[in-house]
Parts: structure tokens; sequence; C-alpha cells
């Protein structure tokens, strides 16, 4: 077994190609080298000590409107690539798999955010209307360019990414009895719930398929991606963090 396979989070080296890492392993991962490219930014992002202080319940209400504010426009964008991915998916079953996601996230999901905008007195006009950051703006670019003017295969890393950090994060913090604050204890439970954890299980066997199918440069620019996403999470929850 390859190395990073065991340890992606501490990945410290550049690894070889993928196709080099398969020579090795033939169960080799596509989606476990792409975390691997990510280097140390995977840990950096799953290990936030935002996400710890919403399972700790130790998350200040300034910091949390902060961030619910940014992330209801990176949602609108997240659902906008969702479209262009279900448009450029291969298979019906992949089409099924991306639209029943958008149907979530565009309603359980959105329905969250109004009513914790409401406990949190955040006026509509101000979630509505709200300019995103320069964070959120290199998020928007991202996750729109690459889903809508390049490949499935970008678009998928870009989507997985955002999506396998939630669940690593989520999944750790539903172990913690949850904190008094709905609005942090559903924002776990959105994120480790088993339809979430098999949703981010098929993303993952569908960018393994992907992946396999690639030449090396196609594999490198999706790799980009992926780590690109995963810098900026990064940047996002130190932003709301820090109030940056
Ligand atoms: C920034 C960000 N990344 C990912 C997710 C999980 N959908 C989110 N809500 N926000």
């Amino acid at each position: 077994m390859p190395s990073h396979t065991k340890d992606a989070a501490v990945a410290v080296t550049q690894a070889a190609s993928f196709q080099d890492d398969q020579a090795q392993a033939p169960s080799a991962r596509f989606s476990d080298w792409l975390v691997f490219q990510a280097g140390s930014d995977w840990a950096a992002a799953t290990e936030h000590e935002f996400t710890k202080a919403i399972g700790d319940g130790t998350m200040p209400a300034p910091a949390y409107v902060r961030y619910l504010i940014e992330d209801y426009t990176f949602i609108t964008d997240l659902a906008s690539t969702l479209g262009y991915l279900v448009a450029k998916a291969p298979t019906m079953r992949s089409k099924a798999r991306l639209s029943a996601f958008l149907a979530l996230l565009t309603s359980e999901e959105n329905d969250y955010f109004e009513r914790s905008f409401a406990a949190l007195n955040v006026p509509e006009t101000t979630y509505r209307t709200a300019a995103q950051g320069p964070v959120t703006r290199q998020f928007s670019n991202l996750l729109l360019t690459s889903s809508g003017k390049g490949t499935y295969a970008e678009g998928l890393a870009c989507l997985l990414c955002a999506e396998w950090v939630y669940l690593t994060w989520g999944l750790r913090e539903a172990k913690k009895p949850r904190p008094e604050a709905f609005y942090l204890a559903e924002w776990i439970d959105l994120h480790a719930v088993p339809g979430f954890e098999s949703f981010v299980g098929w993303l993952r066997e569908e960018m393994d398929v992907v992946g396999n199918a690639l030449s090396e440069a196609e594999r490198q620019r999706v790799a980009q991606c992926f780590k690109d996403m995963c810098a900026l999470e990064v940047a996002f929850f130190d932003a709301v963090w820090e109030g940056s």
C-alpha cells in the first residue's frame, strides 16, 4: 500500500504520479491520491479551530454570523455548480445522485440557514444581498469556472473536496455531545448523517472511476482544483474566525 493511503493528512512530500501509485498498489484510489496532493491543507481544513468550536459549543455568535452570511453565498454558488455537473455527468445514475444532493441543498439546507439567521437576528435583506468577501469570491470563481468551463472531472474534484472536508470534521464532532444552540447541533448533524456519508462515499467512487480514465496531464489539473479548494476551505475558516 502506498504510504499516503495510510496517513494522507500528514503527507509532506510530493507524491509520484497516480500511475506510479497504481504500479505499486493496483487498488490505490485516485481520491486518496488527491488528498495526498493537497498536502498539509487537508489537515488544516478538516482540523480547523472553527470546526472544533462548532462541536464544543464555544463558537462566538459574531463569528458564526459572519460564517453563515458568507456560507449562504457559497452554497448558492455550490447549487449552480451542481447544476453544471448534472448537465455534464455521463450517466443517469450520476445525474440522479447529483440532482438529489442539489434538491437537499436547496430545501433542507436552505431551511437550516433561514432558521439560523432568524435565531441570530440576521435580517433577510442582509443575507440576501450580502457581497461576498475576497475568499468567497475566489471560491465562487474556482467552483463556477471549473464546473462550468472545465471538465466534469475538474468540477467533481471541487465538489468532492468541499463535501469530504465537511464530512471529515462532521463525523469527528458528532462524537461529542451536541451543543445547546440548534444552529451548531444541526450543522454537525447535516454533515454526519448516514445519507451525507453515503453521498461523499459515492463522490469518491465517481472520482476514482473518472480519475482512472484521465491522462496524467488531466490528473494534474484535477489535483490542482482539489488542492486549491482545500486551501480556500482553510482561508474561509480563517477569515470568518478572525473577522478579517
Ligand atoms: C465553504 C464550505 N465548504 C463546504 C461546505 C459543505 N457543503 C460548505 N457549506 N461551505
